[in-house]
């Protein structure tokens, strides 16, 4: 990887753990986003990927370690960096064991337009951040009307609409239609070629592979892996592709194959 020592990371994470309930959920995490990367976050359900992104942009509390975003030290949460931040939290029916609560949806407002007062030129930046997601011709129509994947474009509209520094996106792909994964490959591909930077959660690469620089693995809220993007991934995360050698490595776990197989 290269060395980005003339700036800062974007996001600099020094052995982060967070508990919730009755235990650790993340232990040890380290991990360094120089500007302009695009990351995935990989992992089983259950292994931490939510939670790892909200700890990194403030939104749940370290039991200790350290984070800091574009250099400041953002882990007393006092001081995060909302107007940089875009952040489009996970669809609520993507998920119904552990959807987004309302207040993670108001916070994702709030990251956009804390520092923004709507100004001569909103209309105009709504319009274009729709049209960026490929709705500029659904504009005035109710998003309940919407199918999920075009609200889940909204959300992501909602926050590029201040072209933020660094995107956080937690599951863009599940459960939605094909055309809208396709708009927002595009789209996100755009973002990167601008030099944003993007964290996206996801359970596969899929649509996103040709954006993804590097892919993080998390198991049990440690990161297993942490490299380019796996050169196959299995469709269920965890479970091995049956064409796996012995010695490589699916979706951050080592496959253990036959003995005499090549
Ligand atoms: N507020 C909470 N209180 C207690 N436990 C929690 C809380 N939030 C998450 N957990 C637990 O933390 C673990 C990691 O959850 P998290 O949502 O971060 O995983 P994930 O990798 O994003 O999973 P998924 O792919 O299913 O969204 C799970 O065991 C989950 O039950």
């Amino acid at each position: 990887m290269s060395n980005h020592s003339a700036e800062p990371s974007v996001v600099r994470a020094e052995d982060v753990r967070v508990d919730l309930g009755t235990g650790p959920i993340l232990r040890g995490i380290d991990l360094q986003v120089p500007r302009g990367q695009a990351l995935a976050l990989l992992g089983a359900n259950g292994s931490g990927k939510t939670t790892l992104v909200k700890a990194l942009i403030g939104l749940t509390p370290l039991a200790s370690g350290r984070v800091e975003l574009f250099g400041t030290d953002v882990s007393a949460r006092r001081s995060v960096p909302w107007p940089r931040i875009g952040y489009v939290p996970q669809r609520v029916s993507s998920s119904p064991s552990m959807s987004a609560t309302a207040e993670e949806v108001v916070a994702s407002g709030l990251l956009t337009n804390r520092r923004l007062r709507p100004g001569p030129g909103s209309r105009r930046q709504v319009r274009d951040a729709l049209a960026e997601m490929g709705l500029a011709e659904r504009a005035r129509d109710s998003v309940h009307l919407f199918s999920g994947g075009q609200q889940q474009r909204v959300l992501i509209a909602r926050a590029l609409i201040r072209q933020p520094d660094l995107l956080v996106i937690d599951e863009p792909l599940s459960g939605i239609d094909q055309a809208s994964k396709t708009a927002l490959a595009a789209s996100l591909r755009r973002l990167h070629r601008a030099g944003t930077t993007i964290i996206v959660v996801l359970h596969e690469l899929a649509e996103l592979r040709p954006l993804i620089g590097r892919a993080v693995t998390l198991a049990q809220g440690q990161v297993v892996q942490d490299g380019p993007p796996p050169v196959h991934q299995p469709a269920e995360p965890g479970h091995h592709h049956p064409d796996a050698l012995p010695g490589t490595v699916f979706n951050g776990y080592p496959v253990h194959g036959p003995g005499g197989r090549r």
